[in-house]
């Protein structure tokens, strides 16, 4: 199939590279002149023209967005324009699910088809097999579908309903992944503050090999001690994106008990002034599946 893809950042441009694994056609875009260039070397078509790139689409276009939330919505009031009836956007930044269903509704007014997706995996989930929990139409998402299986791992994806409901589920998502991570940090913190002379590598290597606690965030928290062993070279200061502020304030809204989240959240908040041992190991792993900075002791963003 033929894909508009607008965003070659960390995300998109792996994406890309996935798609037309799958020989799928990848008409990118981005303002970077340099990712253009890269992504056209691979194979794809590009431009750093929003006109150029909705040109040379054949209609029904398929467009996938794979930028910042914060950036969506300039995105769209560029490219809603330049589309006509029957096109589908896909919007595969981290978004508010209830932005999501405005966009719909509005979109649904010009007879564009809105997706939300939401996407986990990672840099590496996007090149190489990522999951995704979609929304939207369910004409629009029989048309893409096969474009979500080729680049999703077995089993990867999930279609969940109504516009909205795709942000949804990876909001939610991203509140459990705090929380897990949270637990992760604060586990090595005990660890770190005890007597014994542990080699935190190894002892995330044991605890992926059969423990109940093996997991892909246990797989980065080894490869991250493997590169640094007590993380030493990091202010164990945690940032966030927005997802589980909008987790704990969806749960507060529904009156659902979500203490490990919210504590969670707090705790990344709390890191902004003091460094923790438990700060490190998260911005460690957000910057192991997400390339995050994350700031050093001298403090400086890389
Ligand atoms: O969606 C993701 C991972 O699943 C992104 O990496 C997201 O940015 C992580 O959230 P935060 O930046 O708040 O830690």
């Amino acid at each position: 199939m033929q894909v508009g893809l607008i965003g070659l950042g960390k995300m998109g441009f792996n994406l890309a590279q996935n798609l037309m694994d799958h020989k799928h056609e990848v008409v990118a875009f981005d303002l970077n002149a340099d990712a253009v260039a890269n992504v056209k070397a691979l194979g794809a078509k590009g431009t750093t023209n929003l006109k150029e790139l909705v040109a040379q689409l054949s209609s029904p276009r398929i467009l996938w967005i794979m930028v910042p939330h914060q950036v969506v919505d300039s995105v769209l009031a560029d490219i809603q324009p330049l589309l006509s009836k029957g096109d589908i956007v896909i919007e595969a930044g981290n978004s508010h699910y209830k932005e999501s269903i405005a966009r719909y509704e509005q979109m649904k007014t010009t007879g564009v088809h809105y997706l939300d997706a939401g996407t986990s995996g990672g840099m590496e989930g996007a090149r190489h097999g990522a999951c995704y929990m979609v929304g939207g139409d369910p004409e629009a998402w029989a048309v893409v579908e096969p474009l979500f299986r080729d680049t999703a791992v077995e089993n990867g994806y999930l279609y969940g309903g109504k516009a909205g409901s795709g942000h949804f589920l990876k909001m939610v998502h991203n509140g459990i992944e705090y929380g897990m991570m949270a637990a992760i940090g604060e586990g090595f913190e005990v660890l770190e503050k005890s007597d014994f002379e542990f080699d935190f590598e190894k002892v995330a290597r044991v605890w992926n090999n059969g423990s109940v606690i093996r997991s892909w965030l246990m797989e980065l928290t080894e490869r991250a001690f493997s590169k640094d062993a007590k993380l030493d070279e990091l202010m164990g200061t945690m940032h966030s994106s927005g997802e589980g502020k909008w987790t704990l304030e969806t749960a507060l809204d529904l009156q659902a008990a979500t203490p490990v989240i919210a504590m969670s959240l707090l705790m990344r908040y709390r890191s902004l002034e003091t460094d923790t041992f438990t700060g490190k190991v998260v911005a460690a792993l957000r910057n192991e599946f997400g390339g995050h900075a994350v700031e050093k002791k001298s403090p400086v963003l890389v």
